[in-house]
């Protein structure tokens, strides 16, 4: 069988010298962003240039606690997204136009519309500002209240996407989320398709750091509705308005 890495890196190279009009001697350049480079000042602007974003451990918190999942994601934006599921050894692999896979195998979002027969993810992510804190719990209350048939949250964004892709459950929605979190399950949820969305409704903005991924479209409108939204300092903010979340400077004093 072909080795899938190989034909997607052969891929990824293809753009990337079509994006930049090179020739076959000249090397491609690829732009990334990622969680550390970021943190470490590097921007985290989306140009036309093939970029790949990267968050090498998602669910840090987790990693730390040594508590479940645990993920890795690479995503080449728009074209093909990664999610590896560490301890379960599940790869999630998805390819613009091509379908969405878990270790080779189709995956198909859940064909459950009705919200009160749903499970929906989500988490409490990082902020510990009691205002934020406040606005997570009212929309977690609105949520349980639909009501829906269950909460679930697996500390790891991109996971909870692919349990969304995986048809496991039928939504996902956070505020305070990261491009790197969730660029590469994007892909994977819209094409086992799922659809992305605001949380006040509309396209989805991946530096905004606001998503819901949910199995349709009703799902995903019954959520806007019931989500208490708010706006965190966008990824793309100059360095000197992004804030550092509070759970991320004691999970690295570890
Ligand atoms: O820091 P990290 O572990 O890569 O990513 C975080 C995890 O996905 C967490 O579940 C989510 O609640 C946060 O919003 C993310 O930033
Ligand atoms: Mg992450
Ligand atoms: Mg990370």
């Amino acid at each position: 069988m072909a080795d899938p890495w190989e034909s997607t890196m052969d891929h990824a190279v293809a753009i990337a010298r079509k994006a930049g009009e090179t020739s076959s001697h000249v090397p491609v350049c690829f732009r990334f962003i990622g969680e550390e480079s970021v943190a470490a000042g590097e921007s985290c602007i989306l140009s036309d240039s093939p970029t790949w974003i990267i968050d090498p451990i998602d669910g840090t918190t987790n990693f730390v606690h040594t508590h479940l999942t645990v993920t890795s994601t690479l995503d080449l934006q728009v074209e093909f997204g990664v999610v590896y599921s560490c301890i379960e050894d599940k790869m999630f692999t998805a390819r613009r136009g091509r379908g969405a896979f878990c270790n080779g195998e189709p995956l198909q979002v859940s064909q459950q519309k009705a919200v009160e027969q749903a499970i929906v993810a989500t988490e409490f992510g990082s902020d510990r500002d009691p205002e934020v804190v406040d606005k997570i719990f009212q929309s977690l209350r609105n949520v349980l209240c639909l009501p829906v048939h269950g909460v679930r949250g697996a500390g790891s964004a991109a996971m909870n996407m692919c349990l969304v892709a995986s048809g496991c459950v039928e939504a996902y929605y956070e505020i305070g989320v990261h491009v790197w979190d969730v660029a590469a399950a994007s892909l994977i949820v819209s094409e086992a398709g799922g659809v992305l969305m605001d949380v006040e409704g509309g396209e989805v903005d991946l530096m905004s750091r606001r998503i819901i991924a949910a199995n349709s479209k009703t799902v995903a409108e019954r959520l806007v509705k019931t989500i208490v939204a708010f706006s965190p300092p966008r990824d793309d903010a100059a360095p000197s308005d992004r804030c550092e979340d509070s759970t991320h400077l004691s999970a690295r004093k570890v």
